[in-house]
């Protein structure tokens, strides 16, 4: 069953293209029949050249006949196989869609517990063996079964006795399963001489980047050791490949030759005989020769089969999975995001048992501002992650607008949120496309106006293609400070009703920060934020603030009430982060 149901994926593929996929076969299955009747003619042509029976037309005619089954075979063939490789291109067009949207419809704890290497990998590497798969598979499955039918069934009309047809088939009958043995043998050892390889290039360059460091560290000789043992490594690895795939490339003639030599002992003495005529003699040496592909390929098509099997299942194992945050069956629409109250919240990441918020209640006034401040590791994050639903909050635990927002829909819930993180991610695009992130139909001004609240149109004037600066690796690489910068106007460009900055600041000097907080408190009138921060200067305009320590709320109040406690943890902090300032 839950094999069955790892094939899903291709079986309703098929499905759906079964009648071009039949129309390929069929052309295959045509153009093998075709193939099949070309020794028969030469054994005919051979009787009647031994009987002189035939004469000059004759030969005009057979050979005419014999360019008519190779154009015809060119033809059939050419058009099945285009057609089965076309539908396997775009199985793999359609299955990296669907992988791809997969991974947008996937929750957060998914992605943390997988690299990128291995994500990109499904992309890639596993639709790709499938797709090899149902196109070479099907292919070589249709040709070379139907391949040795022909031959067989044209064997026997040929007039060449069965039992000869038996002996001689014999050795060749070993063909695929040698193939079976030898092809997975071949297939790991060539991926160790890949390995091999790339340690050794590792190596190289390790050596070479640190060649100073050996040299006033006098260890040449041990450099040279290492070296040469991953150089060892690769020749090993390279000796046991070669002897491994001659020994195969010499069993495979071997047996083809093994054939022939059968059929000459047998089908000699039965011609000699007058048992069989000399042309059949001829027409079997050139169907054992034919055969021969043919059953290499069932031996390829199983290797094959087997290798994507797996990727198939994982495929399919990724496609099946159920986003840990996503719409309830009755969830509706969020009319607007109003008060936000937190209520005894207490929560722990998925598969840990450690609590990284305990108890935790707040409210979030409509327009007002909060600022949330604590040591590294206390739970700010966690608190923006639940209010955006990035991980799922116990039910009733946060109410938006009087309403639990794991009843809401994510899109109507996440389109009014504007999340500003620490290293907000910027792509490889222009400047103005990444700050126009959540509205691409934004006009210049727009996105201009949100540069300029984000303190960061200097820099981009600064630049000579301004806004249309390409970023990334082909691009203009920004600043930590500038980075940031840009990343919060691509939230302030969204002017979200409820605006999250997560330690959104961090990386701009006092005097900026102080600038972009005071533009935000003017955009931002009427509107509600809540600024996360380890910097008292981020959070002591904020109406109020919230201390959290260890996933608790420790202290609470405005500024100056908090300020009145000298003994308490903000007071102390103030404390040190102004002796910080003066040292600084
Ligand atoms: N994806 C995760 N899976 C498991 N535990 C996590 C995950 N993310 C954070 N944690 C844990 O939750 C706790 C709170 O982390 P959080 O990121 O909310 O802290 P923070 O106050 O934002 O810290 P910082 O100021 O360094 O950003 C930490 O103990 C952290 O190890």
């Amino acid at each position: 069953m839950e094999l069955l149901k790892s094939f899903e994926l291709l079986t309703n593929y098929l499905k759906k293209n079964a009648l071009l996929y039949l129309t390929a076969v069929i052309l295959i299955i045509l153009s093998n029949v075709d193939q099949a009747l070309l020794p028969q003619i030469l054994g005919k042509v051979t009787d009647g050249l031994k009987e002189r029976s035939i004469g000059r037309e004759d030969i005009i005619r057979y050979s005419l006949i014999l360019l008519g089954i190779a154009v015809s075979y060119g033809v059939l063939f050419g058009l099945g196989q285009f057609t089965i490789m076309r539908l396997g291109r775009r199985f793999e067009f359609l299955t990296r869609g669907q992988i791809f949207a997969q991974f947008s419809r996937l929750s957060e704890d998914f992605f943390s517990k997988q690299g990128t290497g291995k994500l990109l990998s499904y992309v890639m590497n596993d639709v790709t063996s499938v797709r090899e798969a149902i196109s070479f598979g099907v292919t070589q499955t249709t040709n070379a079964v139907f391949m040795v039918i022909s031959c067989v069934v044209m064997m026997l009309v040929t007039g060449i006795p069965v039992t000869l047809i038996l002996v001689s088939v014999c050795p060749l009958v070993a063909i695929p399963f040698l193939v079976i043995y030898f092809g997975p043998r071949i297939r790991n050892r060539s991926m160790d001489v890949q390995e091999g390889l790339a340690t050794m290039t590792e190596s190289a360059d390790e050596q070479i980047g640190g060649i100073r460091v050996t040299k006033t560290f006098a260890i040449e000789e041990t450099a040279q050791r290492r070296f040469d043992e991953t150089v060892d490594g690769v020749r090993s690895a390279q000796l046991h490949l070669v002897r491994m795939s001659s020994l195969f490339q010499a069993l495979l003639p071997f047996l083809g030759a093994l054939s022939l030599v059968v059929s000459l002992l047998v089908g000699g003495y039965m011609t000699i005989q007058g048992r069989m005529t000399l042309g059949s003699f001829v027409a079997l040496t050139f169907y054992l020769r034919m055969l021969t592909g043919p059953l290499q390929q069932i031996g390829n098509v199983i290797n094959m089969m087997q290798r994507s099997g797996a990727s198939l299942e994982r495929v399919n194992r990724l496609l099946a999975r159920v986003p840990s945050v996503r719409d309830k069956d009755d969830a509706s629409d969020l009319a607007r995001i109003g008060d936000i109250a937190v209520d005894n919240l207490t929560f722990s990441y998925p598969g840990t048992s450690e609590q990284a918020l305990k108890d935790v209640s707040f409210t979030i006034p409509e327009g007002r501002t909060v600022g949330l401040i604590g040591r590294t590791g206390s739970g700010k994050s966690t608190l923006a992650k639940l209010l955006l639903r990035i991980y799922e909050p116990p039910a009733g635990s946060i109410k938006v607008n009087g309403q639990d927002i794991t009843r809401v829909t994510l899109e109507s819930l996440r389109r009014k949120i504007g999340y500003v993180p620490q290293d907000g991610f910027l792509f490889s695009t222009d400047i103005a496309d990444n700050i126009a992130f959540s509205d691409r139909s934004a006009s210049i001004e727009q996105i201009r106006e949100a540069a300029a609240q984000a303190l960061l149109l200097e820099s981009v004037n600064s630049f000579e293609a301004g806004f249309e600066t390409r970023l990334g690796e082909r691009g203009l690489t920004l600043s930590g400070g500038q980075r940031q910068r840009a990343s919060l106007a691509r939230g302030l460009m969204k002017k979200p009703e409820l605006l999250i900055l997560d330690d959104s600041m961090s990386a701009v000097d006092a005097m900026t920060e102080s600038g972009i907080l005071g533009n935000l408190i003017r955009e931002r009138s009427g509107k509600s934020t809540l600024i996360i921060a380890h910097r008292i200067s981020s959070v002591q305009h904020a109406d109020e603030i919230i201390v959290l320590d260890q996933g608790r709320i420790v202290q609470r109040g405005s500024h100056e009430e908090l300020m009145a406690c000298p003994d308490e943890p903000y007071a102390s902090l103030y404390r040190i982060q102004q002796e910080g300032l003066q040292h600084a």
